[in-house]
């Protein structure tokens, strides 16, 4: 694991394309001004002498994203790096909550606004809000995981874009945990889909909503038997290590 990468050979690129310019938010309103910030992304990086990315993990409810990221995200710090995960479910507990999680402290009429449910459109915005924060936590210069149902291509390719425009080409990779149906509805850690079956979630991924399948991920796991969640996380680790997006320090 010793492939040339990091601060001085890469970040260096990110300069001109990160925080010199406007992020892909550009022209949003007359009246809001893009401030240039005085310090950039490479000093933060060159800081964290490594380069800030996001990987985002696609799939199934049950097909293993979470634990592939918590298992991924336990390396990278055990190897000194500066990772965080966002997770969809936890993320629902705050910035994406649904409308009963906000109607308490803002009322009925906030929550019915900014509350998210699993829509095409609410699964859009919940995308587009995890989207933002990712890319931030990125300039920031972090190891951005996301583990995200995102079962929407064109949602998850804007993310890609708006990663890309605030960062560098490379600075996004979509991973997609390709379990079968079969076997997520079989393993079922939550219920849910026993509930989904029976008609009490509605818009349930892969049973009562659709799942579009990535057409080039960057790293595709396919499911085989035996396969641990360490196994496909030092699978994740050695491609980052390949692409150069992560140099291990130890
Ligand atoms: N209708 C429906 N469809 C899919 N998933 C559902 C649904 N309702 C609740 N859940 C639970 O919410 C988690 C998915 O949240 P996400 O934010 O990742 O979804 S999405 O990206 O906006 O599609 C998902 O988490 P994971 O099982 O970890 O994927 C489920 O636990
Ligand atoms: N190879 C594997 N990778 C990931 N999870 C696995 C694997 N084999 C079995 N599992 C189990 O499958 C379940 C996946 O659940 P979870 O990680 O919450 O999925 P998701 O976040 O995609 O909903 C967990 O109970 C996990 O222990």
């Amino acid at each position: 694991m010793n492939q040339p990468t990091g601060p001085s050979s890469q970040s260096t690129q990110a300069s001109s394309s990160s925080e010199l310019s406007p992020p892909a938010s550009e022209g949003i309103s007359q009246n809001i001004v893009w401030h240039e910030t005085t310090v950039d992304r490479v000093a933060r990086e060159s800081n964290l002498t490594q380069r800030g990315t996001v990987v985002w993990f696609t799939g199934l409810s049950g097909c293993g994203k979470s634990t592939i990221a918590n298992e991924l995200d336990r390396l990278l710090i055990g190897r000194g790096a500066a990772s965080t995960l966002l997770d969809g479910d936890n993320v629902r507990h705050g910035l994406c909550s649904p409308p009963s999680g906000l109607a308490e402290e803002h009322g009925d009429e906030f929550a019915a606004r900014f509350g998210l449910g699993f829509s095409a459109v609410d699964r859009e915005e919940n995308i587009r809000r995890i989207g933002a924060v990712s890319s931030l936590m990125a300039n920031a210069g972090l190891i951005t995981l996301a583990a995200f149902v995102s079962p929407y291509r064109r949602d998850r390719d804007r993310v890609r874009r708006m990663v890309e425009a605030d960062g560098r080409p490379g600075d996004f990779l979509e991973v997609f945990v390709d379990t079968p149906l079969e076997v997520c509805k079989q393993r079922d850690p939550k219920g849910l889909y026993k509930k989904a079956i029976a008609g009490e979630i509605a818009n349930f991924t892969g049973i009562s909503d659709p799942y579009e399948a990535p057409e080039s991920p960057e790293i595709h796991l396919r499911f085989r038997e035996g396969m641990t969640p360490a196994d496909a996380a030092v699978e994740i680790l050695q491609a980052m290590v390949d692409r150069g997006v992560f140099q291990s320090r130890s």
